[in-house]
């Protein structure tokens, strides 16, 4: 990826955004945010429901344009890129696992867990495919299609198409929350191993002390401003 190396993967600086509401003034979801996540750690973005987590996950992840202030992803300036290099930024280096999974619904779990590999020509590692699958406890979705499969189990395969194509940096939006604790815990072993055994940047919004505790670092929001990780509410 091109961008000086010194520059932290995800960050960015007076962060502000806002919602345009009709017949009404703007809602500020985010006020004058500034972070800097390095390479190789997992973040915890933890605060209340409404609080602006997801909001700043898809500023950072440049789903959503900002409406004041500067973010970077690899280095790149998100607000100077048009929508095309975006998207090609998002594809070829970010991964997502959303709770809103966005599994292609016509498509069975092995399919949609193959299809970046299909989009790029390539041909895709089947047997590495099984073997994600199987870890992540959903060898059964292999054959089916996300509408027959769980919350939990799309957002895994969801998770397991993240991980075999190795993104530079995972944006995880309450991953563990359709989960029970064992495969909770089986999300967040894979998760620090992307960080930590591959040097990638992973940040996870959650809502769980569990989850955030085993992460390098929490970002806490609250009314859309940082506040520190231990702070109440
Ligand atoms: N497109 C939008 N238009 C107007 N307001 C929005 C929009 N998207 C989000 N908001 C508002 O921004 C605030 C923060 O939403 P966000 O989803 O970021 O919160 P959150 O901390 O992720 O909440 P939760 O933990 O419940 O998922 C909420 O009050 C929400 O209603």
């Amino acid at each position: 990826m091109s961008g000086p190396q010194e520059q932290p993967p995800v960050a960015c600086a007076g962060l502000v955004k806002s919602y345009p509401l009709p017949g009404r003034d703007p809602v500020t979801v985010l006020r004058d945010v500034s972070l800097s996540l390095p390479a190789g750690t997992m973040t915890a973005v933890t605060g209340p429901s409404g609080s602006g987590k997801s909001t700043l996950l898809s500023c950072l992840a440049g789903l959503e344009p900002a409406s004041a202030g500067r973010a970077w992803l690899l280095g790149q300036p998100l607000w100077l890129l048009r929508h095309r290099q975006l998207a090609r930024l998002r594809r070829d280096h970010v991964g997502f696992v959303f709770q809103s999974t966005n599994l292609v619904p016509t498509m069975t779990g092995e399919q949609n867990v193959a299809l970046p590999f299909v989009l790029r020509r390539r041909t895709p590692p089947r047997d590495q495919v099984a073997r994600t699958l199987d870890r992540l406890g959903v060898a059964h979705c292999r054959t089916i299609r996300p509408q027959a499969m769980s919350g939990g189990e799309q957002v895994r395969v969801a998770l397991a198409r993240v991980l075999l194509t190795d993104p530079t940096v995972v944006f995880a939006d309450e991953p563990t929350g359709a989960l029970d604790q064992r495969s909770a815990g089986t999300v967040m072993d894979l998760l620090s191993e992307v960080a930590t055994g591959r040097g990638r940047t992973v940040v996870v919004v959650t809502h769980d002390p569990r989850v955030a505790a085993r992460c390098d670092a929490t970002v806490r929001v609250r009314d859309g401003r940082l506040v520190p990780a231990d702070a109440p509410g």
